[in-house]
């Protein structure tokens, strides 16, 4: 209670400060002045940062409020420091970057006040929540579920645990903020650099961890030689040159998604033209630092001053540290007196005066300032240019060369590593892989528009039945999109040592040379002699702390302040929550499994897409078909999505900024939710080579695999409820045995099997019948607190109203051959631990696997079967009859059946259908269900609302029993 108390009091009194940063925000903003905005937004998140703490509130308030003070500006307080901004807390964790030529979820992070925008609006939401509950929420809280609402005054604690769309769609643990450095990063300094990583950016930054890698002039491919050369193999539409030009003269959208084809030029010559070394940068707080160091009034204007830091200050940067390069002796830090000391030397000799003043005006701030530091930061190895006169625009640099997996392969490998880490957090390796995506953008109409827009045909290759006749594509590559991953963590070339910029001088795309897709870097603009070549990794992350770990030492004055990005969260998953639960995805799923054929509208669908025959080529017709609904399902989001992340994030910026622009929060929000759209195809192609390796390896063709659901005929929900082996009444008798006298028992099997409802005209209707027969019957058994005959019927009466029933059908388990996992793949504290040798990882994939993945399609997790066990407990598969006989082991207060309950029972059915229950209450759910359907399944197969006569029997039924604990 004490520390509730003062928790609740550190909690008032930021708020009052919040309410004061606001204020002065706002007139920030007013004034127009974007940096010291920019400032702001860092000082919240680092508050909502401190907050997340905890029981720390009130220290970390204080010494929030004291920055604040610190680096208010002139006007706002008294401080000199004027530019200073800082980083949240930082972990690390690995994630891939993507290479594909287009803009990736979000690549409209150009500018740094909107990432740290859509930060604050991140964070300011979640310490919302965090004053909403703060103090009155306790673990068995009764009266409130995990999401905030209330559910019927019932609710408990495992609420949090049958959470489970939330929890495994996005959501992440905290960081934990860990400094982590290798054994041999210069260890007498540590102490002053985790200190001193503390005071700039709360955390310290991981070390870079130079790995050796096998140098390759060609991509390696892992497994799957042939379909992995399909994936690369460039296949240009027929009408390629057209689409070109049309694009080029401006009469075709400029984004859309050709193969970009270029002729071979070889890469630019390691050790001569470029050169590996060791790279350092600086952070955005330090960039702050420089600029809060250079004299006000000058002939220097702002921009120049950027200038001066990104290009002169890094080049002369780079090369004082060049020499550390395989010394083996390379500090954290490199102080930038001496960097500054040889700029003046250099324009002493140029006679640039005006480059001197500013550079010993800085010095002196340096000698002044003894409190700051003024250092950069190691990022490892980097290339540099080392061409005399450098670089010109759009010139080739390098392929991204690497081993190449089968994207099944990948995840297996990522599975392996997080089995032999334990599934921890801690901080991971660094991360080499690129997805290599082959362009989208095919187009396919019906013959009939075809011939009256009078264009030229081309057959959809193997794939289509309406083979020849029915499609045309008009752009993209003809055989659509796909993607592998390209490696460069063991088997690569200097390509994989460059350093991601938030404004960087080259892109990484995926280009068409000779025939073959590979991942290039190009030049974004001339490259002068001395500068460090780096790309934009357009990575994004769903999880915070990997977003956190990254920090960012581009130096750039648009810094981003990570090298990933967030996504996963919010907004983002509102259409998919709202419309695509995992009962709508079954409901497709069961749609496609029953129909197993694809329609004219499906194909024109996928094709619209970009997805053709190199990603579905040889599939069964029920895959292809449910496919063509998930791709509905993408589009139907990409239309709604962008309301919803505006109206979020308007709503989040209206309470703390006093002017929105809307055309810029319409096309950001635009532009977010293309991202949310790219990326959710990409996932789905995922799903699908992961499942087309399984039914290959079950069925030899996966064109074999039969549909995974099937529904139960009526005899077959006969034998599956009434009388065959495990049916739900065998299962009743032999769990209620035990609590029942022989005779009664006796009667009770004879009465059961004179209303066998097999054999009538009308089963379904007779097994209704003998169901509601047989709920009468028990509940007038009488009840003790063992044997709760009362909610045994309650169950009988919902089995009763349950229409389909349909039973999954198991693959065959497979297990992979090994992926094999070396020390450098596990990062260094796990290689510590589990030795110098190769580890062997061998997947299994059991006999739901492929339908846990179809259902989880939008999610890459491990073990998707698992997932959805536990996502269908209650929705969709009821619970188990036993769970209310005393055998199934349940300490006693978790064996409550009251009004409560029920009522609770009622409200899941009702409001929230999609959402499984609890296992921590007298429900048990047996672990592999074998046969699904609810009342829920129901209404949502039939586009209904649940069964109106099922719910007002269990509403007004009366009470036959109450154990002491219930009420
Ligand atoms: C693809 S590697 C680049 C090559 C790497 N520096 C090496 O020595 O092999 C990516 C890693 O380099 C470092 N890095 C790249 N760009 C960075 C940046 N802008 N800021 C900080 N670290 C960066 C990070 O440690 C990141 O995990």
């Amino acid at each position: 209670m004490r520390n509730g108390y003062y928790v609740i009091r550190g909690l008032d009194s930021i708020k009052e400060d919040i309410s004061r940063m606001c204020r002065d925000a706002i007139k920030l903003k007013n004034r127009g002045d974007a940096r010291d905005m920019n400032r702001i937004v860092t000082l919240f998140i680092r508050l909502a940062t401190s907050l997340d703490k905890g029981p720390k509130l009130a220290y970390a308030r204080d010494e929030m409020m004291k920055s604040w003070k610190d680096e208010s500006p002139p006007g706002f307080s008294s401080s000199s420091s004027k530019y200073k901004k800082s980083l949240v807390k930082v972990s690390e964790r690995k994630q891939s970057y993507r290479s594909n030529g287009r803009p990736s979820m979000n690549g409209h992070f150009d500018s740094g006040d909107y990432a740290s925008d859509r930060e604050i609006r991140r964070r300011l939401s979640k310490l919302n929540k965090k004053f909403l509950h703060s103090g009155s929420d306790t673990s068995d809280d009764f009266d409130k579920s995990s999401d905030g609402s209330t559910v019927d005054g019932m609710s408990t604690a495992s609420e949090t645990e049958s959470d489970l769309e939330y929890t495994s769609e996005g959501a992440t643990g905290e960081s934990r903020g860990e400094t982590y450095f290798t054994p041999d990063d210069g260890v007498d300094s540590l102490a002053d650099e985790r200190e001193w990583g503390a005071r700039m950016t709360k955390a310290g930054l991981v070390p870079p961890v130079t790995r050796k890698y096998e140098v390759i002039d060609h991509y390696i491919i892992v497994a799957d030689e042939e379909e992995v050369r399909r994936k690369m193999q460039v296949s240009l539409p027929e009408d390629y040159a057209e689409k070109l030009n049309a694009q080029r003269n401006g009469t075709e959208e400029s984004d859309m998604e050709i193969p970009e084809v270029k002729d071979y030029k070889p890469r630019k010559s390691l050790g001569d033209e470029v050169i590996e070394q060791e790279v350092y940068g600086i952070d955005p707080y330090t960039h702050n630092l420089l600029l809060d160091s250079m004299p006000e009034e000058s002939d220097w204007s702002l921009v120049d001053k950027h200038i001066f830091i990104e290009e002169v200050l890094l080049r002369t940067l780079n090369k004082k540290v060049r020499s550390f390069t395989g010394s083996g002796n390379t500090p954290m830090m490199y102080p930038l007196k001496p960097v500054f000391e040889e700029i003046v030397e250099n324009a002493e000799e140029n006679n640039d005066r005006r480059t001197m003043r500013l550079c010993q005006f800085i010095l002196k701030a340096i000698d002044s300032r003894p409190e700051d530091n003024y250092v950069a930061y190691r990022k490892g190895l980097g290339v540099v240019c080392n061409k005399e006169g450098g670089f010109s625009e759009d010139d080739f640099i390098v392929e991204f060369l690497g081993e190449v997996y089968p994207t099944w392969k990948w995840f297996e490998k990522q599975d392996g590593i997080r089995a032999l880490q334990k599934n921890n957090n801690d901080p991971a390796p660094e991360f080499y892989n690129i997805y290599l995506e082959r362009p989208k953008g095919t187009q396919l109409f019906p013959i009939y528009s075809c011939e009256r827009a009078n264009i030229h045909l081309v057959e959809w290759n193997h794939l289509s039945p309406f083979k020849g006749k029915v499609l045309v594509q008009t752009q993209g590559d003809a055989d659509g999109y796909d993607l592998v991953v390209v490696d460069a963590m063991h088997k690569a070339n200097y390509a994989s040592r460059i350093c991601h910029s938030c404004r960087p001088n080259c892109e990484a795309k995926v280009t068409a040379v000779d025939g073959q897709y590979q991942i290039g870097i190009y030049s974004v603009r001339p490259i002068a002699y001395g500068e460090e070549i780096t790309f934009d990794y357009n990575s994004v992350t769903e999880s915070k702390e990997e977003y956190e770990a990254s920090v960012c030492l581009c130096g750039n004055q648009v810094c981003r302040g990570s090298y990933l990005n967030l996504t996963g969260e919010g907004a983002f998953q509102k259409v998919l929550k709202e419309h695509h639960g995992l009962l709508d995805r079954h409901c497709l799923l069961l749609e496609a499994c029953e129909l197993n054929s694809v329609s004219e509208e499906d194909y024109i669908e996928l094709g619209k897409a970009g997805l053709g025959s190199c990603l579905l080529g040889g599939l069964p017709d029920w895959l292809i078909a449910y496919t063509a609904r998930l791709v509905r399902f993408i589009n139907f989001e990409r239309t709604k999505l962008p309301n919803e992340i505006l109206r979020h994030n308007i709503e989040e910026k209206k309470r703390y900024f006093a002017e929105i622009n809307m055309e810029v929060e319409k096309s950001d929000a635009e532009i977010q939710a293309e991202g949310v759209y790219n990326q959710r195809l990409q996932n789905l192609a995922l799903t699908i080579d992961k499942v087309r390796y399984v039914m290959r390896c079950v069925f030899g063709d996966p064109k074999k695999a039969p549909p995974p659901l099937q529904r139960l005929r009526p005899e077959e929900a006969v034998s599956y409820l009434w009388k065959g082996e495990g049916s739900l009444v065998e299962e009743l008798i032999r769990c209620m045995a035990p609590h029942m006298e022989d005779v009664t028992l006796r009667d009770l099997k004879a009465k059961i099997h004179a209303h066998d409802p097999s054999g009538y005209d009308d089963t379904e209707m007779k097994l209704r019948k003998s169901l509601l027969w047989l709920r009468d019957e028990v509940r007038n058994l009488p009840c003790t607190y063992k044997s709760r005959h009362d909610a045994a019927a309650d169950l009988i009466h919902v089995y009763a109203y349950t229409k389909c029933f349909f039973r999954i059908r198991e693959y065959k388990t497979v297990t992979s051959p090994p992926v094999y996992i070396t020390p450098l793949d596990l990062g260094p504290k796990y290689a510590n631990k589990l030795g110098s040798g190769v580890h062997e990882y061998c997947k299994t994939y059991n006999e739901t696997y492929c339908l846990g993945q179809l259902m989880f399609w939008h999610n890459q997790n491990a073990e998707p079967d698992a997932t959805l066990a536990k996502a269908s407990r209650g929705c969709l598969s009821l619970p188990d009859v036993g769970s209310f006989y005393a055998k199934v082991q349940k300490p006693s207060r978790q064996r409550v059946y009251g009004p409560r309950t029920v009522k609770f029972m009622l409200a899941r059915m009702e409001k929230q259908p999609q959402r499984p229950w609890p296992k921590d209450r007298i429900w048990s759910f047996k672990s592999s269900t074998k046969v699904v359907g609810s009342p829920m399944l129901d209404a949502v197969l039939h586009k209904a609302t649940i069964d109106k006569e099922m719910v007002q029997w269990l509403k007004h039924r009366p009470p036959i029993y109450q154990a002491m604990w219930d009420s």
